[in-house]
């Protein structure tokens, strides 16, 4: 064994790489494969050109997620691009004997939700996904990102892609968070820091107290947004929080080979000593509840900060001004205030149990404000089940709101539910793109919290107010 220093990341890295090429990409193996219904068609029909079979099926995972209505799931899907589409992964499962959850299945929901929820997402592995968010496994200590559709050709046909080291980087953060601060709200906050491209190149590890005190739905929640500060992936340490949450797990090793599971698991950390190419450091204390305000994830602030002018923010001044017309903001300009139409809570990034509980704990007694539509939307048919066994379907019903079916809904509008052009969605999604919600849409990223108090007041509120 190696008396080297090394970080996690190497760790995993090194226990996948098949082959070493000289000057090239590590041939890599890879231990668990997810597929949805929009990149998977064009890769399966390129098996069936070439005559390939899929090498490995058991190690692959089908579930419907983009196109899926998220009302009357048990009618026929109207839409035709969409129908076809889950007719294709639901055909394709069966021809590959590939485990398919598709519509009006228990165990159905965002790929990125019911990876982890059934235990198929476990430390040390190796994961990937034709589907940037990918990086949300690395909650579990996973290296996981997302790929092309034709590497998921070359996964579905040899359980390897060619893949080139990148670059490390350890993003720490010391201390506890305040009242009403989320891990959606660290996230944001890192990528206000360093941009939208600021960790291009790199994978990242998240390092420190408040990451080691998060729960396991948290650590899902800021390594989904590492892509969105350009990262490949993003991991966290497996610990005490990350085994009690897969013990038990559908999926999870069981008896003696969970013991030889958790004897594995536990060498996974960074050693004291190892080095990183980059390494940042921010204080939990400097962290407000976070929304953003442009068109890039990295355009956020505090939430009671004034949106800033583009001197403020080195950025160049005609791409910000832009983006701040096409809001309809303008700079220096307070966000709190600003009316919003509609609220979306829900997707890979903030549609797991944890989200429906901070949502609810604020609506709790209070009314939906006239003006928002609410969508709703849990991550997986278990999220569903758990906001009805937990109470939160009638606390929600109580307070004017009503629950949708599983799906990624209005975090990119591949369904119906789509916002208006000029209307404003605060949203607990990962992308606030031109567009991304419905043609013309305008996206304020922020917490279950934030999306909360913004839905009983009709404006942008700092849900602090309310806790
Ligand atoms: C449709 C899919 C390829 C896409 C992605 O890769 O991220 C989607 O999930 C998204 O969030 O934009
Ligand atoms: S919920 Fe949104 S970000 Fe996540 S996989 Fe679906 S479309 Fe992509």
């Amino acid at each position: 064994m190696s008396t080297t220093p090394t970080t996690l990341f190497d760790k995993v890295w090194d226990a996948h790489v098949v082959k070493k090429i000289e000057d090239g990409p590590d041939v890599f193996y890879i231990d668990r494969h997810f597929i949805h219904e929009v990149t998977s068609p064009v890769a399966f029909l390129g098996l069936k050109n070439r005559g390939v079979p899929v090498l490995f099926p058991e190690k692959t995972f089908a579930t419907a997620d983009h196109n899926t209505p998220t009302i009357n799931q048990h009618l026929p899907v109207q839409d035709p691009l969409s129908a076809n589409q889950l007719k294709a992964l639901e055909d394709n499962s069966a021809k590959y004997g590939i485990s398919h959850w598709g519509l009006n299945n228990p165990k159905n929901g965002i790929v990125h939700v019911v990876g982890p929820e059934n235990g198929i997402t476990q430390p040390g592995m190796t994961i990937v996904c034709g589907d940037s968010h990918t990086s949300t496994h690395g909650a579990f200590g996973a290296i996981a990102f997302g790929i092309g559709t034709s590497e998921v050709e070359m996964v579905l046909s040899s359980q390897c892609i060619m893949q080139p080291k990148p670059k490390k980087m350890r993003i720490l953060i010391d201390g506890k968070l305040g009242k009403g601060v989320t891990p959606k709200d660290v996230a944001l906050f890192i990528i206000s820091q360093i941009t939208a491209s600021g960790a291009t190149g790199y994978f990242v590890e998240y390092a420190g107290e408040v990451f080691e005190q998060m729960s396991m739905e948290g650590r899902m929640t800021v390594c989904n947004l590492s892509i969105e500060m350009g990262a490949r992936g993003g991991m966290i340490a497996p610990d005490e929080t990350t085994f009690a949450y897969l013990n038990g797990k559908e999926k999870a090793p069981k008896g003696a080979a969970w013991e030889t599971a958790l004897a594995y698991w536990k060498t996974l950390k960074t050693d004291a000593d190892a080095t990183f190419d980059k390494e940042l450091h921010y204080h939990a204390a400097d962290i407000e509840p976070q929304i953003t305000y442009g068109t890039n994830p990295g355009l956020g602030t505090a939430i009671t900060k004034n949106i800033p002018t583009a001197a403020d923010l080195n950025e160049g001044e005609s791409s910000y001004k832009k983006s701040l017309a096409y809001m309809g903001f303008a700079e220096g300009e307070q966000i709190i205030g600003k009316k919003v139409d509609y609220v979306f809570l829900g997707s890979c990034t903030n549609g797991r149990i944890e989200d429906f509980r901070a949502f609810s704990s604020i609506v709790k007694g209070r009314k939906k404000a006239d003006n928002i539509t609410a969508w709703l939307v849990p991550g997986s048919h278990i999220v569903e089940s758990q906001i009805k066994e937990e109470g939160i379907l009638d606390i929600l019903t109580e307070a004017g709101f009503q629950l949708r079916q599983p799906g990624c809904s209005a975090c990119l509008a591949m369904n119906d539910d789509k916002v208006p052009a000029g209307k404003y969605a605060v949203s607990t999604s990962n992308r606030n793109f031109e567009g991304r919600q419905g043609p013309g849409s305008r996206t304020l990223l922020a917490s279950p919290y934030v999306a909360a108090a913004a839905a009983v007041t009709g404006v942008v509120t700092d849900p602090r107010e309310f806790l």
